[in-house]
């Protein structure tokens, strides 16, 4: 079982206490009626009486939230920690009658690697609703690889270094008014606004303030709902079809689709549109999170901040020309962004499973068909036995070659995140142009976490104000 420091208990608590609340209540009820029921039969594990508890807490919620889909990984979420708390590493449960297996060890290997043989990678079927039934995410295995391969041109080393000089002029101008205007701005809504426009200029080359502000707008209502899905698929199929009469060459995403029309394979209209919708989505919250996490945990680390920043200043001075290698501003920018990501990395895979058997040094489960599995990658980034001291923010723990599989932000094997190198030079840019222009001041330092969001934000989104490192030494 797992043993949870007193800070760990109050952080826990003080982020979950409706949870806890409903849990508590739904666990008074269960007892009643098993107490009721069972009056004379069978021992009664407080277990079995916990897990039902924490189903009918599932249940309530879902009666309640709005957004089932979204509330669906809050409740994987928290089911895994209740039962975590509980069981210790593995543990089985039913829900909404399907089995579940969660598993926070390394063995996940065995999952992620078995290109599509024994498991099958899959999404909460409201998940194909909201992104397409053509979208990478949700599409049958025939097609997946078909699309991924065909998706992959923009994520080329080639277009790549594209995007990276792009987005760095984009970061490096953006920054320098943030800071020129002195007021306090929040990093979540900031990274979200570049992370969305530096995509939508990859993807089909938008650029100008009105259109972006209004495809921004739609997207907002969307990822609240999917009621502004059709509004969205009705301006990709427009760009799509200007772009096809027009003789005007573009470097973006919508270019290299045009030339796999002279090959055998293409993706149809709705599978472009299905899966520019995903790439925006998959990428503008995911990459946004993990810059907000890695800025804060910077603040709260002056010492790293300080080491990160003075290797950052010596690459600028080896670059002076201008020139802008990523490889140069890697080394512990990259660690960093690691370290940051280990700490709030909570997607979890589900995978639709064969019979496998997956044995770890204490137990041995057997996998049956139809059974999911959940690796939680969340509890692989926090668990002692990997991690010496998983709670220390330690970017130098990475100068050692890590164990396989004990780092798994991304997933790994052939669903692994198709857009890995572009988050990683993304973030890379970002950590870069902060840390060796500006200092910073965090504005407000409440950790409480936001509710119903599938990966783990502050509730703050982390207000800063910049001031320019020349500034400071005027
Ligand atoms: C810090 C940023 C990001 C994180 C932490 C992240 C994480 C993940 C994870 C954990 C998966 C599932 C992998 C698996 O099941 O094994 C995934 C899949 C995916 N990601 Fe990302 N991602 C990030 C950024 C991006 C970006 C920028 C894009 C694209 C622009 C993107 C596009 C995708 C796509 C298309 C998939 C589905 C791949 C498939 O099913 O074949 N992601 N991501």
């Amino acid at each position: 079982m797992m043993i949870l420091k007193m800070e760990e208990l109050l952080f826990l608590v003080k982020n979950n206490y409706d949870m806890i609340l409903v849990v508590l209540f739904s666990g008074l009820i269960t007892r009643f009626l098993t107490t009721k029921l069972r009056k004379s039969s069978a021992p009664s594990p407080d277990a079995s009486v916990f897990l039902l508890s924490v189903k009918l807490s599932r249940f309530f919620r879902l009666l309640i939230a709005p957004e089932v889909a979204m509330i669906l990984f809050v409740f994987a979420d928290y089911g895994n920690l209740h039962l975590q708390i509980l069981y210790g590493k593995w543990f089985k449960t039913r829900l909404f009658g399907k089995v579940h297996v969660s598993s926070q060890v390394l063995r996940c290997k065995n999952i992620l690697t078995n290109d599509f043989q024994l498991f099958n990678k899959g999404y909460v079927k409201s998940m194909a609703d909201a992104v397409g039934k053509n979208s990478l995410l949700c599409v049958p295995l025939e097609s997946h690889k078909r699309i991924r391969r065909l998706l992959s041109a923009p994520f080329s080393m080639d277009s790549l270094s594209k995007f990276v000089q792009k987005f760095d002029k984009l970061v490096s101008r953006r920054f320098k008014k943030m800071a020129e205007n002195g007021n306090s701005f929040v990093v979540l809504d900031f990274t979200m606004k570049i992370a969305f426009d530096a995509m939508c200029d990859m993807l089909m080359s938008i650029t100008d303030e009105y259109s972006l502000k209004e495809m921004e707008k739609d997207f907002t209502l969307y990822y609240k709902g999917i009621k502004a899905r059709e509004r969205l698929m009705r301006l990709f199929e427009e760009t799509i079809a200007n772009r096809r009469s027009s003789k005007e060459a573009h470097e973006d995403f919508l270019q290299s689709i045009k030339r796999f029309v002279f090959i055998d394979e293409k993706l149809d209209d709705s599978e472009i549109m299905d899966n520019m919708l995903t790439l925006i989505t998959a990428g503008q919250t995911t990459t946004a999170a993990a810059i907000m996490w890695s800025v804060k945990f910077l603040d709260e680390n002056k010492q790293v901040q300080d080491i990160l920043r003075e290797e950052q200043l010596s690459y600028l001075e080896i670059n002076q020309k201008g020139l802008f290698f990523v490889a140069r501003i890697l080394t512990r920018c990259l660690m960093a962004q690691r370290s940051s990501k280990r700490h709030y990395e909570c997607l979890m895979c589900c995978y639709g499973s064969h019979v496998l058997l997956l044995t770890t040094a204490k137990f041995r489960v057997e996998i049956k068909k139809g059974w999911h599995v959940n690796i939680d990658a969340t509890h692989i980034h926090y668990d002692p036995e990997v991690y010496k001291d998983p709670l220390h923010f330690n970017p130098s723990r990475f100068d050692e070659i890590q164990k396989p599989y004990s780092y798994i932000p991304f997933g790994s094997g052939p669903r692994t995140c198709l857009g890995i190198n572009m988050a990683k030079v993304t973030m890379l840019v970002f950590l870069h142009r902060l840390t060796s222009g500006y200092t910073w001041t965090v504005d407000d330092l409440d950790l409480s976490l936001e509710k119903k969001s599938h990966i783990p934000r502050l509730k703050s989104g982390v207000p800063i104000t910049l001031t320019s490192l020349k500034d400071d030494q005027i």
